[in-house]
């Protein structure tokens, strides 16, 4: 794998608090990654290093072949759409386009105005007037018509309703499919970007516990059902993350170790179907949680309103 971007052995303090904890990752060159963990994960902090935003406390990041931290070079090339993005008070919706299209270098101003079409945004109107969802789409527009080689959606529809959601999720899989590029996608709508995906990235206190292909995922995280002891033979042999049981029948979420045959499984009386990827995030993410839930991070936390638009949008 070509990897556009890359982490290694990467931790973030603030102060005692550690939000990112030895990680090591990479994003592929050509690749959407659901960047995925529960709130307070480390999400958006691996975002903000990947855009320069922050310079980690120790390990060390590489964007594009480079350190992004103020490398302008790197930056034009990384467009960072947050979920509380802001814009200079006097911006009208074209405004925030013309500002984008002035950073980017790839900007595709069609598909910008398409988009503008599609999410009914009103392109004279003051960004402050619009509604919460429709500033979202400002941003879900610049972050695909800016065709950047590293493109972040951090949480990017706070307020967007299913119909506006659907329409990004298509018209990212369709401008992606033409125009292929690295798209990080962090949200907490699992299941809604499951079949978007190729990699998943699972982050929790800090720490990496799933990096893998999504069909990888698909074809190893299974859900078995059967008789206990059945199911306790299987187990025994894989990976398992969670078991209920009732009466003499178990059911359990199991991450195989090599792969099964399925006739072996039917002749045992167990049904196995594929865990979809949100049980398997809430599986490893519970098992996971006590050992890693970091101390209360300091209260003194920045505003978001520090970040300027041209900061914001690289
Ligand atoms: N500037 C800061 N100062 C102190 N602590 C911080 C700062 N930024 C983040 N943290 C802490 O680091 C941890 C990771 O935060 P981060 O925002 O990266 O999580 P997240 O996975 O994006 O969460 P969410 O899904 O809720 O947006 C949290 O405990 C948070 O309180």
């Amino acid at each position: 794998m070509t990897a556009a971007a890359t982490l290694t052995d990467v931790s973030m303090r603030y102060r005692e608090h550690a939000a990112l904890d030895g990680v090591t990752a990479s994003f592929a060159t050509d690749g959407i990654t659901g960047l995925l963990g529960r709130n307070g994960a480390g999400k958006t902090t691996l975002m903000q290093l990947l855009t320069g935003h922050r310079v980690p406390t120790s390990g060390s990041v590489r964007v594009l072949g480079a350190d992004p931290f103020e490398n302008d070079a790197v930056l034009r090339q990384v467009c960072f759409v947050k979920e509380s993005q802001r814009y200079p008070d006097q911006f009208r919706v074209r405004d925030a386009l013309a500002a984008a299209a002035s950073v980017f270098p790839a900007w595709d101003e069609d598909l910008a105005r398409s988009l503008v079409a599609d999410f009914d945004l009103p392109a004279r109107r003051s960004v402050r007037k619009l509604s919460r969802g429709m500033v979202s789409a400002v941003g879900i527009t610049i972050g695909l018509a800016s065709r950047a080689p590293l493109t972040l959606f951090d949480e990017p529809y706070l307020g967007l309703d299913a119909v506006a959601r659907q329409l990004f999720y298509d018209r990212l899989i369709a401008d992606y499919a033409e125009n292929p590029r690295t798209i990080v996608l962090s949200t907490h709508l699992i299941e809604e970007i499951s079949g978007l995906l190729e990699h998943v990235l699972l982050i929790d206190g800090g720490r990496v516990v799933l990096d893998d292909d999504a069909d990888s995922l698909r074809a190893s995280a299974l859900t078995v059902t059967g008789r206990t002891d059945a199911v306790a033979t299987l187990a025994s042999e894989h990976e398992v993350l969670t078991t209920e049981s009732l009466g003499g029948s178990s059911r359990a979420i199991v991450r195989l170790r090599r792969p099964v045959d399925r006739e072996d499984l039917a002749a045992a009386g167990l049904t196995a179907e594929p865990t979809p990827l949100q049980q398997l995030v809430v599986a490893l993410s519970s098992r996971s949680a006590p050992a890693s839930r970091r101390a209360e991070a300091p209260a003194d936390r920045p505003s978001d309103d520090d970040h300027a638009f041209q900061e914001a949008t690289r």
